[in-house]
């Protein structure tokens, strides 16, 4: 049997970096995926049992002997699927040693994180049985839409899936969703993942992913919210990589620097995200008050922009693309870590296609690459296929 996982990537609307510190934020799935296939190897006696990475995103694969992986965990780590716990510092080391072993080159060392990331929720939740996870996304890696919580999400619900921590119907074919308590399960075993990865995250990216559509985040705590607009966000990939534990990082030596003044453009990102919440969810009967909406969204989201500048981190293609889409009269803010990577603009329902086409195509005239995405999706699934 083949379990898959499949996890969307998101989008914050407001809130980003100030939801590390307390703030409200809000955030959206959107209907690109990370897919993770599970398959247990069946044992044969010519080769040495094996746990296997197949990255298909970066064309990298590792594979560690069974017994490598026993030396590293002690057996205790293996009896906790259903007891989401951190990693300690002991676990930590023997996983970067492992890591250290298979030599990722220097350009994609970005991803040890990941396979860290990857060998602690496969041992904690899996134990050590010898199997094959093949791993790939539709989104781009380490741009600000939560590619990492996808990863995270998408493994925790594939190992899960086949643990007596959940009860899923293994039968039932195509996509389907958890219910409430398993996606609790999956999104807490996500968050520990997140942690190897970015070190001090909020939870919010784990979260929105989990549970899909739009939501409102603030110390640890989601509140779905029923969105009666339907926004169109164009996104802009800056194409400029950043790493986002570094750019949290950032934002916290900040903050001890300045500890006042941070506060309050906290305080003032925690207002907007509120805002926001509010708007959302206020009643749209037509098309005037459609753009009344939009109009606030765009004014939010360009006060949103300038505390992130405050923050320190936007980036010199940030602000290209802000001052790009200006001249269009159109509102723009970073999403996720900055530093580079994504940025949304607001596209109102009003707007001329052809106005579409032209800040399209000037922003493409820079190097960076547009698209659009569903917004306010379903949040992870699982699918299992038998073969005959
Ligand atoms: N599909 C994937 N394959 C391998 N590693 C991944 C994948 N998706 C995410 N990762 C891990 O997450 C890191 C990117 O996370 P991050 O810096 O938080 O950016 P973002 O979450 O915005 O994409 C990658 O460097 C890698 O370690
Ligand atoms: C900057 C932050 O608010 C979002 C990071 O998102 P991403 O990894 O850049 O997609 C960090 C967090 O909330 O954990
Ligand atoms: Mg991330």
């Amino acid at each position: 049997m083949e379990v898959k996982a499949r996890a969307p990537g998101k989008i914050i609307l407001a809130g980003e970096h100030a939801v590390v510190h307390g703030s409200t934020a809000v955030a959206s799935s959107i209907d690109l995926y990370t897919y993770v296939s599970l398959r247990f190897s069946t044992p044969s006696s010519e080769n040495e049992e094996s746990l296997r990475l197949l990255l298909k995103d970066t064309a990298l694969e590792f594979e560690w002997p069974i017994s490598r992986i026993r030396e590293a965990f002690p057996e205790s780590v293996s009896l906790l699927s259903s007891t989401p716990n951190s990693c300690s510092v002991e676990c930590a080391k023997s996983i970067a040693s492992l890591v250290e072993e298979l030599n990722i080159p220097e350009a994609k060392i970005g991803l040890a994180s990941g396979v860290a990331a990857f060998l602690w929720l496969y041992s904690s939740i899996q134990g050590f049985k010898p199997a094959t996870v093949v791993i790939n996304s539709d989104l781009p890696l380490g741009s600000g839409l939560g590619s990492s919580a996808a990863f995270c999400v998408a493994l925790a619900a594939a190992f899960l899936a086949v643990t007596d921590s959940v009860s899923v119907d293994v039968i039932r074919q195509g996509w389907h969703s958890f219910g409430e308590k398993e996606l609790d399960l999956v999104n807490k075993w996500a968050f520990e993942g997140e942690k190897i990865i970015h070190g001090k995250p909020s939870g919010i990216d784990n979260t929105v992913s989990s549970y899909g559509n739009i939501i409102s985040f603030k110390s640890g705590n989601l509140t779905r919210m029923k969105s009666n607009a339907s926004l169109k966000m164009l996104i802009t990939n800056t194409r400029v990589g950043r790493n986002t534990k570094a750019l949290v990082a950032g934002v916290s030596e900040r903050m001890l620097r300045h500890p006042d003044a941070m506060a309050f453009v906290f305080t003032a990102v925690d207002s907007i995200s509120k805002e926001l919440t509010t708007v959302l969810q206020s009643p749209t009967p037509d098309e005037l008050s459609v753009t009344t909406l939009e109009e606030k969204v765009e004014e939010l989201m360009e006060m949103n922009q300038g505390l992130l500048q405050s923050m320190g981190v936007s980036h010199a293609t940030i602000e290209t693309v802000l001052r790009t889409t200006l001249k269009y009269k159109l509102s723009s803010k970073l999403t996720g870590a900055g530093g580079g990577g994504c940025v949304l603009t607001l596209l109102p329902t009003l707007l001329s296609p052809t106005v579409v086409d032209k800040v399209i195509a000037e922003l493409e005239s820079n190097g960076f690459q547009c698209f659009t995405a569903g917004i306010g999706g379903n949040g992870v699934e699982i699918s299992f296929e038998h073969s005959s």
